[in-house]
């Protein structure tokens, strides 16, 4: 069994013994079978010299999974009540688990080098930390003495090559937050290379969706700028304590190896051009793309409403049909609009 804790009594125990019950508020349903962690982690495809960030460790029953599965884990909880919680449940990992108490949504890079700043400490005093001694930590011992460096994300993977810590998100997701936060932190944090999350089943559908598709909008242009989906399956409601409304699904999605439209990377510029461009086209779904465009422009002050005049050209440019709806561009149609309006002179971005 990966998670002692994954079985509705164990749960009810746990909450019980703290005094505590599930809040709907902060989306907490606790995952209550050991099968779905197993499934988790095998789609995460984890191993030792992975170093995981989560989301909502709850009372911890997907968290020990992850300990026992990956290198270290950091973990982001907004619940007050639980940190207490989790220092029982947790405490035969205290040496390799931190915990971050604070909304992810505002969960800043600082405050993972901060948390790994915490490792550091526990290595240099002895701690529990049995592989103290080796290359991978020595980037978190310098880390103590300049926590906030951007050295102290440094480690090392499977293969010896260095890269930042922390490399994978994984996470069974408050659900109000999901689509937010995946997307966020692909942007927010370059060293993720995949996340494997559980989020409601209709929003792994946006974030999967094809071009042509009814679940096809501004948010999955985004997302897929960023990653791809690379596998998923569904959770139904009876799999967690309390059940919720809702079927879920797993899914991961990985990181694009290289931003690159033409062969050129995209950089900030092009990939917040490219967001306005995916949000301008899906600004009225049932119009054509150029209607959606006049309606987004029209509503962004004089310098939008200067833009209007400039809609068709910047199609044409593209090759882009002013008659198509926006649910049937591509990736690449939207990166080229991108492109095309960072060439105009004047825009209101
Ligand atoms: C669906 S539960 C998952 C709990 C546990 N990981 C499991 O699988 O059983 C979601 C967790 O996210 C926490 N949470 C809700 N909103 C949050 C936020 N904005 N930032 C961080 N944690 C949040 C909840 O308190 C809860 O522990």
């Amino acid at each position: 069994m990966l998670s002692p804790l994954a079985t509705p009594a164990a749960t009810r125990d746990v909450l019980e013994e703290h005094g505590l019950s599930t809040k709907h508020a902060l989306g907490q349903n606790f995952l209550v079978n050991d099968a779905i962690l197993q499934k988790i982690v095998e789609l995460a495809q984890l191993d030792a010299s992975d170093d995981v960030l989560e989301v909502g460790p709850g009372i911890g029953t997907l968290t020990i999974a992850l300990l026992k599965c990956a290198g270290r884990v950091v973990s982001v909880e907004r619940d007050a009540d639980l940190p207490a919680v989790l220092e029982d449940t947790l405490e035969p990992w205290a040496d390799r688990f931190a915990l971050i108490s604070k909304d992810a949504l505002e969960l800043t890079e600082k405050d993972v080098i901060e948390a790994l700043a915490g490792y550091a400490r526990l290595a240099e005093h002895g701690g529990h930390t049995p592989c103290s001694d080796s290359p991978r930590y020595a980037a978190e011992l310098r880390a103590e003495h300049a926590p906030h460096a951007r050295v102290g994300l440094e480690t090392h993977g499977a293969d010896g090559s260095p890269r930042t810590f922390p490399n994978k998100f994984v996470a069974n997701l408050p659900y109000a937050v999901a689509a937010t936060l995946v997307l966020d932190f692909f942007q927010k944090f370059s060293q993720l290379e995949s996340a494997t999350v559980m989020v409601q089943k209709e929003v792994a559908d946006r974030m999967c969706a094809e071009p042509g598709s009814k679940n096809y909008g501004a948010y999955t242009v985004k997302l897929r700028l960023y990653a791809e989906p690379a596998g998923r399956f569904l959770v139904s409601p009876n799999n967690f304590f309390p059940p919720p409304h809702v079927d879920s699904s797993v899914l991961r999605l990985d990181r694009r190896p290289v931003f690159e439209a033409d062969g050129e990377p995209l950089d900030d510029a092009l990939l917040k051009a490219t967001c306005a461009m995916a949000d301008a086209a899906f600004a009225s779904r049932r119009k054509t793309i150029s209607n959606s465009f006049k309606t987004y422009f029209a509503s962004r002050g004089n310098a939008g409403k200067a833009f209007i005049g400039c809609i068709p050209d910047l199609l044409d440019e593209c090759g882009i049909n002013a008659k198509r709806r926006g649910e049937t561009l591509s990736l690449d149609e939207f990166i080229a609009l991108g492109k095309a309006y960072l060439r105009r002179e004047s825009n209101p971005l």
